[in-house]
């Protein structure tokens, strides 16, 4: 069984406990549904938050979604002055067996612009 990295990211509207909780719930289906994963294949999840979202850990909207044996782990990204504000962003490591290529990234809302490189 092959270990494959996926990524994904999403600005959200404001620094709330809701809406970092209603973006991570987002942002994490999208990944899940994209790449017909469920939480059986994920070995662990990352989450970053810009400096600017502190009100809850993104984390804990996962372990709602039912990520109770998943090893998770919340940070903060660094501060680059003049980065996109307000963006919530993971990295999920999972067993798939699939070829790197077909694997997708997701980047929702205005997270969009910050990988134009990527097909959506
Ligand atoms: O992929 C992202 O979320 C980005 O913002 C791009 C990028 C990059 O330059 O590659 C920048 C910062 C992140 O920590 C990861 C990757």
């Amino acid at each position: 069984m092959a270990v494959r990295a996926l990524r994904g990211a999403i600005q959200i509207d404001e620094n709330s406990r809701d809406a970092i909780l209603e973006g991570t719930t987002e942002l994490i289906n999208a990944v899940m549904d994209r790449n017909t994963i469920t939480t059986d294949d994920l070995i662990s999840v990352i989450f970053t938050a810009t400096p600017d979202l502190d009100a809850e850990f993104p984390a804990y909207a996962a372990r709602q979604l039912g990520f109770t044996d998943v090893p998770l782990l919340c940070t903060t990204e660094i501060g680059v002055p003049g980065a996109m504000p307000r963006v919530l962003r993971l990295m999920a490591h999972a067993e798939i067996d699939r070829p790197r290529s077909e694997l997708h990234h997701c980047y929702l809302r205005g997270a969009a612009a910050l990988r134009r490189d990527l097909p959506q």
